[in-house]
């Protein structure tokens, strides 16, 4: 890792460096002012403030409970005001341009279509509005010089028992840039296990999927995730780290379920300033993903919702890069790692790494 002349790692240059995210969530990363603007827009009558400033406070706030359902509360409001064409339309260029501008590269952002059929959409044209957000958003990254190539993956919520549906919705929109599908939401009392059929239907059609496990519970829910499921990469993971013991000497031991997890090079999804929010992290200091980086799990970085942690990929990144001290050499790691773990085809994940990702971080190790 060392280096001849490299480039000071600093907020900024962080930004400008290649960077690949693997878990956001669409409705977790709305610009306060879009909120308010929409809100209007649509009829939505129950912000709890119509300034952006406040707004954006307001959120952070109030995901900062130290719990995964009160956290989840937030995004009432930001579903609140996705309940039309021209919203979805918006709030995805929107998200598209602003990883982009913040040098995302490539993104896997997710959402449930559920949650925006309040007013009558139809799945199908939800799918297609964000769909077509995203290219709108990609043609004007384009524009302003900062490519981005953005899959989606669609979520079930694990409380309302739909995920055959919107597996078969994820299917459906396979060749228009749906790359996978999640379950979401509480993870206490609603173990992925419920959702078997979705699962075995998406394997029955070489689907890619996620899990979000290991977050709000514990080891059993990261066993079944992978074990039953299926899952070929963990949304969160952290709680990994209760299968890991590490003596006073710092001798370490990984139990069996740590070490398949490693030994398969399962992605972990991580996202330090959401674990931090809900509870399952003290800190970004004591959080579980220095150690999961020090024993070489197949760790990435994410932002989860960005507009309830205050968050953007490069601040998280930034934000590790101070707690542990990483450099180019490790945040290239982990942007690869993403890169390597993404739903899009071998050759397309090859040639981002080799034409974009390894040039890039060249240039700044020196
Ligand atoms: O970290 C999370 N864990 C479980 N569910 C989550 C998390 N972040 C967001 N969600 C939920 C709330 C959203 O409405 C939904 C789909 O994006 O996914
Ligand atoms: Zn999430």
């Amino acid at each position: 890792m060392s280096t001849s002349n490299p480039v000071p790692v600093t907020p900024e240059t962080v930004r400008a460096a290649p960077k690949v995210l693997l878990h956001d969530h669409l409705d977790g990363g709305l610009r306060p002012a879009t909120v308010i603007e929409l809100a209007d827009a649509v009829g939505y009558p129950d912000l709890p403030t119509q300034d952006p400033a406040e707004l954006r406070t307001w959120f952070r706030t109030a995901a900062d409970s130290g719990s995964l359902v009160r956290y989840l509360e937030t995004f009432a409001h930001t579903c609140g005001v996705m309940q039309t064409q021209d919203a979805l339309v918006r709030v995805a260029a929107e998200c598209a341009e602003d990883l982009a501008a913040d040098g995302v590269v490539y993104a896997e952002v997710r959402y449930a279509p559920e949650l925006f059929s309040e007013r009558g959409l139809h799945l199908d044209t939800i799918v297609a509005a964000v769909q077509e957000g995203f290219r709108q958003g990609e043609a004007r990254a384009r524009e302003q010089g900062r490519p981005i190539r953005i899959g989606t993956l669609l979520c079930a919520m694990r409380q309302n028992a739909r995920s055959l549906e919107i597996a078969e919705l994820a299917v459906r929109h396979r060749d228009s840039g749906v790359v996978g599908f999640d379950i979401a939401g509480p993870e206490a009392g609603f173990p992925p296990t419920r959702n078997l059929d979705a699962f075995e239907y998406l394997r029955q059609q070489n689907a890619h999927f996620t899990i979000h496990a290991g977050e709000a519970f514990g080891l059993p829910s990261i066993w079944e995730a992978i074990q039953h499921c299926g899952a070929e990469r963990l949304g969160h993971g952290v709680r990994i780290v209760d299968d890991i013991k590490v003596d006073e000497d710092g001798t370490i031991h990984l139990g069996r379920l740590a070490s398949y997890v490693r030994d398969r090079r399962i992605p972990l999804e991580m996202c330090p300033s959401s674990n931090v929010q809900t509870g399952a992290a003290p800190s970004i200091a004591e959080h579980p993903i220095g150690l999961l980086t020090k024993l070489r799990f197949r760790v990435t970085v994410n932002t989860d919702n960005r507009l309830m942690s205050g968050c953007s990929p490069s601040s998280e990144m930034s934000a590790l890069v101070d707690a542990f001290g990483y450099d180019w050499a490790d945040l290239q790691w982990f942007t690869i790692n993403a890169m390597k773990s993404a739903f899009i085809g071998f050759d397309e994940r090859l040639a981002i790494i080799n034409e974009i990702i390894k040039p890039g971080y060249a240039k700044l190790i020196g």
